[in-house]
């Protein structure tokens, strides 16, 4: 097979002499047409990130603050005017300010006209139940908080609707995980929640279930005009591939209801988002840069809210995300009492609670199933020592081992590395597809979508694809670059072994430039019941795994197998 039918314009102009797009011309459906640059959220944990991420909260904490009361375009249309709207923070946020020496300034660039397809049911189909899926019972769950509504058992009895449970059945939805066994009652019950639970335990549907069902079950009028919005729930997510997949969620359960929902994210066409907004929605699934711009313009009040939600809640609340959720929960149209904020991660550090807290009502419920920022078991993790210069024939015997090295997800650190490691598996006959946030946006979903139905057999991606993807068929993940965490390292590694499923990550262990994650590795490994390789012990300190669950309120009931019911 040649190396052009295996892989996209886009890699190929980046492997033959730099960037196509860099050069003026993007090969495929976007040339000359989806000439916006993203800026992404890699950024945070890859390329640069030092002093851009500085940089980029002096110029956002600069900004002048909310107080337009839901209308007033003077202040936010000058922000809006000092930069490229449709761009905006690129994705979403973190990138104000440009990364990039080589990018224009923001109003020079042109505004994205791309238009994504309609959704279809075939989008939403995610994975399916693996062999391990029982086991989940035997998982502790820990709850913090007074008044605790009792966990459901089942969704027949979990008080959601008909029409609910009837598409549940269609999704093959049968049992309920864990974290929707006890997410259902809180948020039906009107508590504010943070809630962690390993990858590919079902968390979007925990919180999106009983949204749904409050929406349709104590329904308000939905308050729009051809400027202007209220939303009844907002959810923010990182990226916009997550958010998409979210929103995707959203209409396989609210589709032939009332409800209605729409997505904002960036690379995309603005006009298009707008005139859905415009006919009034009740939840929009978002990425913050571009959620902000809407705010901006006084399109979106926050008036009617009454959910809020921060899917990856950690990684919504560090440095690159936090000012601009701050932004929102500071807004002028928002009212504390009629919010109902609600707060998902796998990995939820103390510190990340401590912040978390603020935002949230005194009487939140905390729930953590199994260890907090642990690892899923149902992957089994491999790290192997390489140096830098071994990585690339390491990385072409490991996909050999692998047999047919469909549904594998390599990860990088940086975005030029994605394209040339893509472009190198191509060169050896492995159909391979990219993602990171130097694509435009047509081309990242055209290759998550290529992936998916597995016209490539490989995505290289950098941190971009990191958290919440949830591909069918993901057999392996491999880390070709260790990421800069061993939070994202968890996240990476549960784009496979995903509810119940068996899985597979390998990991590339270069001494020189991993040293400092060494000790980390070491707890994680043996949190998950993992061999820890000699040379990590030699590298790193193996303490005793802490993954106590952490309330800084008390006390803490844990609920394990046999011990359901005590504590209520
Ligand atoms: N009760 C259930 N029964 C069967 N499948 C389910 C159930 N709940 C969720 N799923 C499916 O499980 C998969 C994983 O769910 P989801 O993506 O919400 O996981 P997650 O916990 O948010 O993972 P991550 O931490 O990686 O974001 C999805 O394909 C979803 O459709």
């Amino acid at each position: 097979m040649s190396y052009s039918t295996l892989i996209d314009d886009s890699v190929q102009g980046e492997y033959r002499g730099g960037s196509s797009r860099r050069s003026g011309h993007s090969g495929g459906h976007g040339r000359g047409y989806f000439n916006n640059r993203n800026n992404d959220e890699e950024i945070n944990g890859n390329d640069n990130y030092g002093w851009e991420m500085q940089k980029n909260d002096q110029e956002r904490s600069s900004r002048p603050r909310g107080g337009r009361g839901g209308g007033g375009r003077g202040r936010g249309g000058e922000r809006v005017n000092n930069r490229n709207v449709d761009e905006g923070y690129g994705d979403d946020s973190a990138a104000v300010g440009g990364r990039d020496d080589q990018q224009p300034p923001a109003s020079d660039k042109p505004r994205p006209t791309y238009i994504p397809p309609e959704i279809t049911d075939e989008d939403c189909c995610g994975v399916e139940a693996g062999i391990n899926f029982n086991r989940y019972e035997k998982i502790a769950v820990n709850v913090s908080g007074d008044d605790v509504p009792r966990h459901i058992e089942s969704f027949k009895n979990s008080g959601l609707r008909e029409v609910l449970l009837e598409k549940l059945i269609k999704c093959n939805y049968t049992t309920p995980t864990p974290i929707q066994k006890y997410s259902i009652p809180i948020i039906n019950s009107g508590r504010d929640l943070i809630a962690s639970a390993q990858t590919g335990s079902g968390k979007t549907a925990a919180f999106v279930l009983p949204i749904v069902n409050i929406l349709i079950n104590q329904p308000s009028d939905l308050i729009c005009d051809r400027n202007y919005c209220e939303p009844q729930c907002v959810i923010l997510a990182p990226t916009r591939e997550l958010a998409i997949q979210i929103r995707d969620v959203v209409y396989k359960l609210t589709s032939g209801t009332c409800i209605k929902q729409s997505i904002l994210y960036g690379g995309t066409a603005t006009s298009h988002q707008r005139n859905q907004l415009n006919n009034g929605v009740h939840i929009i699934v978002a990425t913050l840069g571009r959620i902000v711009d809407f705010i901006d313009r006084g399109i979106i009040s926050f008036r009617s809210l009454r959910f809020f939600v921060l899917d990856e809640a950690d990684r919504m609340l560090d440095m690159g995300f936090k000012t601009e959720i701050e932004y929102i929960l500071n807004h002028a149209t928002m009212i504390d009492n009629n919010r109902q904020t609600i707060m998902f991660s796998a990995t939820l550090a103390d510190e990340i609670q401590i912040l978390a807290k603020s935002y949230l009502k005194p009487n939140y419920i905390f729930v953590a199933v199994g260890e907090i920022g642990g690892a899923c078991k149902d992957v089994v993790q491999e790290i192997i020592e390489v140096s830098k210069f071994e990585k690339k024939k390491e990385l072409l015997k490991v996909l050999k081992s692998l047999g047919d090295c469909q549904g594998t997800m390599v990860f990088v650190q940086q975005k030029r590395n994605a394209d040339f490691i893509a472009a190198f598996l191509s060169e050896n006959n492995i159909p391979t597809t990219s993602i990171h946030g130097d694509r435009q946006q047509p081309e990242r979903e055209q290759a998550l979508r290529d992936f998916k139905s597995s016209k490539m057999k490989i995505l290289v991606a950098t941190a971009v694809a990191a958290r919440g993807l949830d591909i069918k068929g993901v057999n392996c993940v491999i880390n070709f670059d260790m990421p800069s965490s061993v939070d994202e390292y968890v996240h990476r590694i549960g784009r496979t072994g995903r509810l119940g499923n068996s899985g597979r990550a390998v990991s590339f262990y270069d001494s020189s430039s991993d040293f400092s994650l060494a000790s980390e590795l070491n707890r994680i490994l043996k949190q998950a019941d993992q061999e820890v390789p000699p040379f990590l012990m030699r590298d790193g300190s193996f303490g005793d795994v802490d993954y106590t669950f952490n309330d800084i309120r008390q006390p803490v009931h844990t609920y394990d197998d046999g011990d359901k019911e005590d504590d209520w």
